[in-house]
């Protein structure tokens, strides 16, 4: 199998269709609904907060809400009462159980739920799914983070709508470091094997630097990306303002980190410091029109034709097939 990641490969043109870019249809369809552009911003809680969720949901974007120090009961029935979608993460242990329990009780069901832990392939993961499909059968339910195509197909045969891969190349993540696992590194071509077998849609995880390596998830099976560096830096990301020889910084700290837990306890995240730079609404505006070119690149009109293209590995030998 042939290794690459985001930074070793490039996209190739096809003949353009267009006369303009704002003819190419950056929109991707997930859980029934329509949205924007094929990328959420991560469940952290330097990245997203209420606020910052209810906005995107009100302006045709996907979310999915943290699952630290929250009320999903609350949050869910705040959504759904100002007529937005409601999007939650949830655990595996026995307080994620009763908040499924407290919905179902209370007949609310979130539109989408996130089964969120580092290794996703896991019988806890299988426990929560079955759980959910029997308590709140309405909700979309997104699985992870896995990082092989046998847990992509154990996932969906246990009941994920989707699956989300990504194991350790987060820019925060020290998952590698600590446990000598994970696709840090190679996650570009962790999704192109997992891709391989799924039948559903793919969430591509973690390690995105820049708005083209949006495109290469897509051409390379993902429906969707989750992105944490790019947005914990926005002038509304919730992480703390930290200002340094005069220059702003916006907190971003792993979801596994002591910052995070509260502990030091099988730690896999760090903090680091995001320069402060831009919107939210800007910085989702410059994504949409980079899609809008990177789909007229590939000589189509709508987001998937970015699959047709083929592409060549830098440092590698030659063209590749098309997948
Ligand atoms: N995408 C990635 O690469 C990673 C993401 N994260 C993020 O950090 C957050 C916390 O994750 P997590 O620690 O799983 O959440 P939790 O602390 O809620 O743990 C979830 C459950 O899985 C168990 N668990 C955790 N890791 C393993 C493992 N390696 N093998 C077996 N069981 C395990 C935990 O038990 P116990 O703690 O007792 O072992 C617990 O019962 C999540 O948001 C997750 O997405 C974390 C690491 C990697
Ligand atoms: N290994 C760890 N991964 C983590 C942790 N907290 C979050 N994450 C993952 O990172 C992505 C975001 O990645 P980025 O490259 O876009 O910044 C996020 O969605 C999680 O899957 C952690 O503590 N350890």
């Amino acid at each position: 199998m042939q290794i690459f990641d985001y930074d070793n490969i490039l996209l190739l043109p096809r003949q353009c269709r267009v006369q303009s870019r704002a003819e190419c249809n950056t929109s991707i369809e997930l859980g029934g609904r329509r949205f924007r552009i094929p990328a959420v911003p991560a469940n952290m809680k330097t990245v997203v907060n209420e606020s910052i969720c209810e906005w995107l949901a009100a302006n045709g974007y996907f979310y999915v809400m943290h699952r630290f120090d929250i009320d999903n009961l609350q949050f869910t029935r705040t959504m759904q009462d100002k007529g937005l979608f409601a999007s939650i993460s949830l655990g595996v242990k026995k307080p994620d159980y009763a908040t499924v329990d407290a919905m179902a009780e209370a007949g609310i069901t979130p539109e989408y739920i996130t089964i969120d832990i580092a290794h996703g392939h896991a019988d806890s993961v299988r426990d929560m799914l079955g759980y959910l499909k029997q308590k709140l059968p309405g909700a979309f339910l997104i699985a992870g983070n896995v990082g092989t195509p046998e847990a992509v197909i154990d996932l969906e045969r246990w009941g994920a709508d989707a699956t989300k891969i990504g194991i350790g190349p987060g820019k925060v993540c020290i998952t590698r470091l600590k446990t000598g696992f994970g696709t840090g590194g190679w996650q570009l071509s962790a999704l192109k094997w997992c891709a391989r077998v799924a039948t559903k849609p793919i969430i591509a995880d973690g390690g995105i630097r820049s708005h083209g390596d949006i495109a290469k998830s897509i051409r390379f099976g993902a429906t969707m990306v989750m992105i944490g560096s790019l947005f914990a830096g926005l002038e509304e990301s919730p992480g703390k303002t930290v200002e340094v020889d005069g220059e702003l910084f916006k907190e971003y700290y792993g979801s596994a980190s002591d910052f995070n837990k509260g502990e030091y306890k099988h730690v896999e995240g760090k903090r680091i410091l995001e320069p402060v730079r831009g919107s939210l609404a800007g910085t989702l505006t410059e994504m949409e029109q980079d899609i809008q070119s990177s789909i007229s690149y590939a000589g189509g009109t709508e987001l998937l034709d970015i699959r047709k293209v083929n592409y060549v590995v830098l440092g590698g030998e030659n063209t590749q097939d098309l997948m």
